[in-house]
């Protein structure tokens, strides 16, 4: 499993490349669970981690409006992300999901066709009215999304284990590789999550409140980041 860090700043940033990250996820939690950061962020933390790591980048847990989301998935893949990852929060119908990541991906690959998309559905889907993370890989493979993932929308401390249970992860993890995507799930992952994570096997796990000690509201620490990446790779 690779272990993607969520830094807020430069600063963060570093200590989660230091500590082993695999990849460096770049969000604003100010602006909500996928919220965008700046593009002079983004530009920075790319320059802070000289190439160590691929960069990720959220553009924000999105509505229906893939000109507004296209839109900031090029402005985030000319700021440096290798990875764009975009939330859908206020989507209600395949549709508007399909067309919303169809839109994203030609935005970004016309630009640069190595870089990856990364569609995220959210395991509180029912909390917020958005639709279930396991149409999402039938949805992503034809759009030309690269990664699916899953994380919780509303950041109130309830893990994503609390609405979707190891079968349903499973089955979604197991959908995203049939459909030949990378897949991921964060979600206030807990270090007691590890075992369960591994039976299910994403290629991928996403935190930030795991490394920071438990509150993702204070900063990211390095000694926490590489206690993970050593249990990752026990
Ligand atoms: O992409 C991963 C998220 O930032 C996860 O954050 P969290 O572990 O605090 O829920």
């Amino acid at each position: 499993m690779k272990l993607l860090v969520s830094p807020i700043n430069r600063e963060e940033a570093i200590i989660a490349s230091r500590g082993g990250a695999d990849i460096v996820d770049v969000k604003n939690p100010k602006e909500g669970s996928l919220g965008a950061n700046f593009p002079w962020i983004i530009r920075d933390v790319k320059e802070a981690v000289e190439g160590r790591q691929p960069i990720s980048a959220t553009i924000g847990d999105f509505n229906y409006k893939p000109g507004t989301a296209s839109l900031a998935a090029l402005g985030a893949a000319v700021a440096g992300a290798d990875y764009i990852k975009v939330g859908l929060y206020d989507i209600q119908t395949e549709d508007q999901a399909f067309e919303l990541l169809t839109k994203i991906t030609r935005a970004v690959k016309d630009y640069d066709s190595t870089k990856k998309v990364v569609a995220s559905g959210y395991s509180d889907y029912k909390r917020i009215n958005s639709i279930s993370p396991l149409l999402l890989p039938s949805i992503a493979a034809e759009a030309g999304v690269d990664v699916v993932m899953v994380d919780t929308a509303i950041k109130d401390g309830k893990s994503t284990f609390e609405f979707m249970d190891e079968k349903e992860l499973k089955k979604f993890t197991d959908l995203a590789h049939e459909y030949g995507l990378e897949n991921a799930i964060a979600g206030s992952l807990k270090f007691e999550d590890l075992p369960i994570l591994e039976r299910i096997g994403p290629d991928i796990i996403g935190v930030r409140g795991m490394v920071c000690g438990g509150d993702r509201r204070t900063a990211i620490r390095q000694e926490l980041v590489e206690k993970l990446v050593a249990e990752c790779q026990a």
